[in-house]
């Protein structure tokens, strides 16, 4: 059951995201950087897919916060998920927008006015659509 509709993006809807995402953060995995990552994505049916960064020893394997949200989110709902929105926060008091690879895993599973929500060092969030965060991105023709 849609808890929103996708329409909806209002102030308390994403005012829960990034406290789903604060919480997310809580589990993440970060034994080499300590720094704590969380991800929210709100999908179009109004569902809510947490996520959080999960480190390895062979520090390349890290696997982001926003990647293992999604990753999740097609396991739990499928390969035609679209996400209306993302929240991400840390619990480090720093600025973290998602990574350049993280740009392009979300682009894949977006449309063009997905908005992501980013928090700034000064512990505001900033907002910026994923063709802003990335431009002249990669596709391939599906
Ligand atoms: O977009 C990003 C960038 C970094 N991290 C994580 C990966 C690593 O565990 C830690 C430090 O880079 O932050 C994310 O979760 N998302
Ligand atoms: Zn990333």
């Amino acid at each position: 059951m849609p808890s929103n509709p996708a329409s909806e993006l209002t102030p308390s809807l994403v005012a829960q995201l990034q406290h789903k995402a604060a919480a997310a953060a809580q589990k993440a995995y970060a034994p080499y950087s300590h720094f704590r990552v969380g991800a929210a994505l709100l999908l179009e049916d109004g569902t809510i897919v947490t996520g959080c960064n999960v480190e390895n020893a062979s520090y390349r394997l890290t696997t982001c916060a926003e990647q293992t949200a999604i990753t999740s989110a097609v396991a739990l709902h499928g390969p035609a998920i679209r996400i209306r929105a993302i929240a991400v926060a840390n619990l480090n008091n720093a600025a973290s927008q998602p990574c350049g690879a993280c740009r392009q895993t979300i682009l894949e599973f977006s449309t063009p006015d997905t908005l992501i929500f980013f928090p700034k060092p000064d512990g505001t969030f900033d907002q910026a659509t994923i063709a802003e965060l990335l431009p002249a991105a990669f596709l391939l023709n599906k």
